[in-house]
């Protein structure tokens, strides 16, 4: 036989009730042996309790005594509910003209939820033809005379539950009413909350059920709460002991007093959702899972209290203390955790029971308090606690970090030394970010990583379509979710919290708001958005004033923007302090040699010890572009110009390449991975542009390119025969000083020359060191090019999510 028990939710009026009449209909037709165990139906047991707290207060409660009785009523009017009706009227006219009312007379009150859902179901069933038999499990299940938590007296009740069984076997369908009972008197008794699911386990253990099967409107028990954590899992199977922890740690769909009569007969419990007729659920047997479950439990409307004195060091007795006083004044603690040192007492109890726990202690204290032994009790009231089940110590550290690195600080942590737990004591506001940091980190399951790109130009919006592209493929291999939640210009964002989908421009277009930087901060914020990236491909002085703000509110940055590592030397250390205190990386490999792996081997061979002497090379790819074209065709300077700025290959505004900045920027950027203090001032650069043409916008100069091709025509024909032009960066000096000597210029070089043998956009570094001597490290290869940045902005990405 199979036990089927029902919560008040699947109880409700409507798609709730036809539907448990449904599933018990079909399983009786299919030849199943079952038994039904019932709640009152929707939210009967706290409808009475309120109108008991009105009768009690000699307040009106006939109005809702009514909208209660209409409640049950509903579409079900050929159901006679009076002698139940007629037993609530009596009983709360008779609390309200007394003023009080005993645990006994509340037993009976609420009794009568399940005694009508019971009664109604049982009607239904007949209506269908099933033979059901309403069945109150007073007349069965015999307790102590504790009302309000009645403890059953096993062998009395088993012998009830099996004769009547015996009588009414066969095709009867018993309808039993869940929660209640009665006590040797046959005064009404009820178990407790939670009681329908022990009823249900009780009458599984008496008849040896096969299966309990608890019907709930959840699919099962999932990783963690699904309206708090999107990403949580349904766990397909359980052993009683995992269930146990569950349980005790506020998953109030099992309570651990449940599940004790099932482990004695080992019956497998399965939860079950009454409006998902496909799925399994939840199965809950005594079959240890093999790799041990984990679980996100959440204890809410809880507040810590930390007693703090120097003089509690080393002195006996005082949690005791603790413990005693407040016991006294019946307030549970749920967590403990006391240093080392003694110093500071931290304790965890129920937010309605905060006030009274530290005026308590105060109380207990006050001695203590006057030989300035104990120096302050506070209560920090806006807290909760994570509990996560099955992890110990071993590999804390992955969600703990992950912690960290969101800002998120536990205030409170501890953990059993058998249980496989360790809870966690975090502010409240920053509770639904730390569940899904833990959960994406202690779960086989995606990590979440949330973008904000500025700037989606060339880079940007080829970086964006490049994201999008990949993301299916790189979540399937790497369990990595990018999700771009801002995309933002100049003037408008676009944010939305799931991520941009391919049609982000137009969508840009339409719902992009005018912003400032604080407001997506805020977004993230208010949405819980964990792991945090903010992405700079913008070429923009003024965005990488921001960057401080970013990092400060846990973003880490990636930029192909290269101002930012070229302002002057105290921001590029301010930055990094900033960086270093709040756990944030900062990544730039495209800031030199766009996708090439530059930046990264110079700062392995310099973290390693290895000496850099000397940097040269081509640093651009536009003026590789340009200068290898021009040499060796016959075309004008100005159309190769033009080329290279149509390729993408020049910075937006072009001048900046041709007057040398950008080759300048590299250049000082790599000096300061050598630890170099160098000032952009510092670097001495040729200006390619000639003097009449430097005043003036963009545009205008675009107009005027054709007055460059006189220039170069002369410094192209003035060179030795088989010689060509390049634009060099070049570091050298003694590089173990403070400074370096930073140059960019113009030089022609022997056409067979490794510099002289550059082609197309390419790029071309050469590093020497010490141990390599005179054969130069070279790395080589497209200095520019959206595709090629774009990709190398990705790679930084994927970095930092590997970091984490
Ligand atoms: N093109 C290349 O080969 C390489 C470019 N880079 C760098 O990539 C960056 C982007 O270059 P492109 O995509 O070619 O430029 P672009 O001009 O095509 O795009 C720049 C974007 O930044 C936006 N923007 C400007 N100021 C902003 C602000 N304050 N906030 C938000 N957005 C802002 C603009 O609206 C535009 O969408 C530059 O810093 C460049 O130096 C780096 C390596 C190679
Ligand atoms: N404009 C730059 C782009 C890469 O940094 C270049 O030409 O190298």
């Amino acid at each position: 036989m199979k036990v089927l028990k029902f919560g008040g939710k699947s109880l409700a009026n409507g798609q709730g009730i036809q539907t448990v009449v449904d599933i018990i209909d079909q399983k009786v037709k299919k030849g199943e042996h079952i038994t039904v165990v019932l709640s009152a139906r929707g939210t009967s047991t706290d409808e009475l309790e309120a109108i008991l707290e009105q009768a009690v207060k000699n307040e009106n409660y006939q109005e809702a005594l009514d909208a209660f009785k209409k409640y049950q009523i509903a579409d079900f009017g050929n159901v006679n509910f009076l002698e139940e009706f007629e037993i609530l009227d009596k009983l709360f006219e008779g609390v309200s003209l007394l003023g009080d009312y005993s645990k006994r007379i509340k037993d009976q009150v609420l009794s009568q939820g399940e005694v009508i859902s019971a009664k109604l179901v049982t009607h239904l069933l007949k209506e269908r033809g099933v033979n059901a038999h309403f069945t109150d499990s007073r007349e069965l299940i015999i307790t102590d005379g504790q009302f309000g938590d009645a403890q059953p007296l096993d062998t009395l009740s088993k012998e009830n539950v099996v004769k009547h069984f015996e009588k009414y076997n066969g095709t009867t369908v018993n309808v039993v009413t869940g929660f209640i009972a009665s006590n040797a008197k046959n005064e009404t008794t009820t178990l407790g909350r939670n009681g329908s699911n022990y009823t249900a386990s009780l009458l599984a253990n008496y008849l040896n059920a096969e299966e309990l099967q608890n019907f709930t409107h959840v699919n099962g028990i999932y990783t963690a709460n699904p309206d708090l954590v999107p990403d949580a899992k349904k766990i397909e199977r359980l052993s009683f002991t995992e269930a146990n922890e569950l349980a005790y740690f506020g998953a109030n769909i099992l309570h651990a007093k449940t599940i004790i009569p099932l482990i004695e007969k080992n019956i497998p419990l399965r939860i079950l959702n009454t409006f998902d007729h496909n799925n399994e659920g939840t199965l809950i047997t005594s079959e240890a899972s093999e790799k041990g479950i984990k679980s996100l439990s959440v204890l809410e409307n809880v507040s810590l209290i930390n007693l703090e004195g120097r003089g509690l060091l080393g002195k006996v007795g005082v949690d005791a203390r603790i413990f005693k006083a407040l016991a006294y004044k019946n307030i549970s603690v749920s967590i403990i955790s006391q240093g080392s040192s003694e110093r500071g007492i931290g304790l965890v109890v129920s937010a309605d029971e905060a006030k009274q726990a530290k005026a308590t202690l105060e109380q207990e204290f006050e001695s203590d308090f006057y030989k300035r032994d104990v120096s302050s009790i506070t209560v920090e009231k806006d807290v909760s606690v994570i509990s996560i089940i099955g992890q110990d110590l071993s590999t804390f550290h992955k969600p703990y970090n992950a912690l960290i690195r969101n800002q998120v600080v536990p205030l409170l942590f501890n953990n059993t030394v058998t249980g496989k737990n360790v809870s966690l004591v975090v502010k409240k506001n920053q509770l639904h970010k730390a569940l899904n940091v833990i959960h994406g980190e202690i779960f086989e399951i995606s990590k979440k990583v949330n973008i904000a790109i500025f700037g989606h130009g060339l880079v940007g919006g080829t970086l964006i379509d490049q994201i999008l592209t990949s993301a299916k493929e790189i979540e399937k291999r790497k369990k990595i979710h990018l999700n771009i939640f801002a995309v933002a210009n100049s003037r408008k964002v676009l944010l939305q919290k799931n991520g941009v989908k391919k049609e982000w421009r137009g969508d840009l277009e339409e719902h992009g708001v005018v912003y400032e930087i604080e407001e997506i901060i805020k977004y993230a914020d208010v949405h819980h958005l964990e792991n945090l990236i903010a992405i700079d491909n913008t070429a923009s002085k003024e965005f990488t004033d921001h960057y401080i703000t970013l990092v400060k509110h846990g973003f880490d940055l990636v930029s192909s923007n290269k101002v930012a590592n070229t302002l002057s030397f105290d921001f590029y250390k301010e930055l990094r302090k900033t960086l270093e205190e709040n756990q944030k990386q900062y990544l730039y490999e495209t800031n030199v040699g766009a996708g090439l792996p530059l930046i990264d081997t110079i700062k392995l061979l310099h973290l390693s010890g290895e000496n850099i002497t000397r940097i040269k090379g081509v640093f651009s790819g536009s003026l590789s572009y340009l200068f290898n074209t021009y040499s060796v065709e016959n075309r004008k300077f100005s159309e190769v110009l033009q080329e290279a700025i149509d390729k993408g290959f020049t910075e937006p505004d072009p001048r900046e390449d041709l007057c040398g900045n950008d080759v300048g920027r590299k250049l000082l950027i790599l000096a300061r991975e050598l630890d170099l203090s160098n000032e952009f001032e510092d670097v001495q650069i040729d200006n390619l542009i000639p003097e009449n043409l430097r005043d003036g916008d963009a545009a205008s100069f675009l107009g005027r390119l054709q007055e460059l091709d006189p220039v170069y025509e002369k410094i192209k024909e003035d060179q030795k025969e088989k010689h060509v032009l390049r634009y060099i960066g070049d570091l050298s000096g003694d590089l173990s000083q403070e400074k370096g000597v930073l140059e960019v210029k113009l030089v022609s070089v022997p056409e067979s020359s490794a510099l002289g043998q550059v082609k197309g956009s390419d790029s071309i570094f050469e590093i020497y060191t010490e141990s390599y001597g005179d054969q130069p490290v070279v790395i080589q290869g497209a200095g520019a090019g959206a595709a090629v940045t774009a990709r190398g902005v990705f790679g930084d990405i994927l970095r930092l999510t590997e970091k984490g």
